[in-house]
C-alpha cells in the first residue's frame, strides 16, 4: 500500500469557503507544482520539509477518530499524487464530506468520474498576483457543478477586474459557488466590497480567512 506525505493533520474551524465556520479535519499533503508569490504555506512545499508517511487507511482512521464529518484535503497541492483517488474514495465511502482544495492547474475529470456526491472541489483560479495564471486548466470550468467552488484570491484591482471577466467569460454565475478572497495583507477587504458594489456582483461571496483572525496569521496547525 502506498504512503502519502502528510505534513500536518489537525482539526480546526474551516476558515474558508462554503463550510467556513464549521469544524473540519485538515490533511495537508507535501509538495506543489506551482509557486504562487503569495503562498501562505510555502513551508509545505520545500524539499526538506518533514512529513508523516501515511497509508489511505491510516488517514481514514485518523479522520474517523476525530468524529468530525467534514474533511479538507489540501497542501501543497493534494491532487499531485496519481493515486490520491484511493484516499478520496476511502473517505467518501465513509460518508464524510470531502472537500479538495486544488490550485486549478490539474484536470479534475478523473476525480469527478469517481461520481461521489460528497466530494467537492474548491478550485482556485490563479490571478496575476500569484504569477501562476498561465498554469490554469480552463477545461475544469466544464467539470465544476453547483456543489463546487471557484475561489479568486485577489491582490489588486487588476485581479478584481480579471475575476469579473473570468466569471462572465465562463458564465460561472449560478454554475458553482463563487468566492473572492483577499491575499492576506495585500489588499484591503473594503476594496473588494467596493468593487462588488460598483459592479453589482450578485451570487458572489467575499471571504476573509477566519483562521488568520482567530489565530496568528502564520500559525501552523490551525
Ligand atoms: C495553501 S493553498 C493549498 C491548496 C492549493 N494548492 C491551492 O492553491 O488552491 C489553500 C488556499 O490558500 C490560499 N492562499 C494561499 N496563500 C494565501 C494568502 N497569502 N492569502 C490568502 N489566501 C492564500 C490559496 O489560494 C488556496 O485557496
Ligand atoms: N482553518 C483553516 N481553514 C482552511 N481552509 C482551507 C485551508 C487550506 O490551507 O487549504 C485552511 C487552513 O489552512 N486553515
Ligand atoms: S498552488 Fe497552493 S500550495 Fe501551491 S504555491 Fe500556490 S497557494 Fe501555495
Ligand atoms: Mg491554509
Amino acid at each position: 500500500m502506498s504512503k502519502y506525505e502528510v505534513v500536518e493533520k489537525f482539526v480546526s474551524i474551516n476558515g474558508e469557503g462554503t463550510k467556513a465556520g464549521q469544524l473540519a479535519v485538515f490533511i495537508r499533503f507535501k509538495g506543489c507544482n506551482l509557486k504562487c508569490k503569495y503562498c501562505d504555506t510555502k513551508w509545505a512545499n520545500e524539499q526538506d520539509t518533514l512529513y508523516q508517511p501515511m497509508t489511505e487507511e491510516e488517514i481514514l482512521d485518523y479522520v474517523l477518530s476525530t468524529g468530525v464529518k467534514n474533511v479538507t484535503l489540501t497542501g501543497g497541492e493534494p491532487l499531485l499524487r496519481d493515486d490520491i483517488e484511493k484516499v478520496i474514495t476511502a473517505l467518501a465511502e465513509n460518508n464524510l464530506n470531502v472537500e479538495i482544495e486544488t490550485n486549478g492547474s490539474i484536470f479534475l475529470d478523473k476525480i469527478r468520474k469517481l461520481h461521489k456526491e460528497n466530494v467537492t472541489f474548491t478550485m482556485d483560479y490563479k490571478l496575476s498576483c500569484s504569477g501562476m495564471e498561465q498554469s490554469m486548466n480552463l477545461g475544469n470550468f466544464d467539470i465544476l457543478n453547483s456543489n463546487d467552488t471557484v475561489k479568486f484570491v485577489v491582490g489588486s484591482r487588476e485581479d478584481l477586474i480579471k475575476t469579473k471577466q473570468i466569471m462572465e467569460k465562463y458564465n460561472l454565475y449560478g454554475k458553482c459557488n463563487l468566492y473572492i478572497s483577499p491575499v492576506f495583507g495585500m489588499i484591503e477587504p473594503e476594496e473588494i466590497v467596493d468593487f462588488m458594489k460598483e459592479n453589482v456582483m450578485n451570487d458572489v461571496n467575499m471571504q476573509i480567512q477566519l483562521h488568520k483572525i482567530i489565530w496568528s496569521p502564520d500559525k501552523k496547525g490551525v
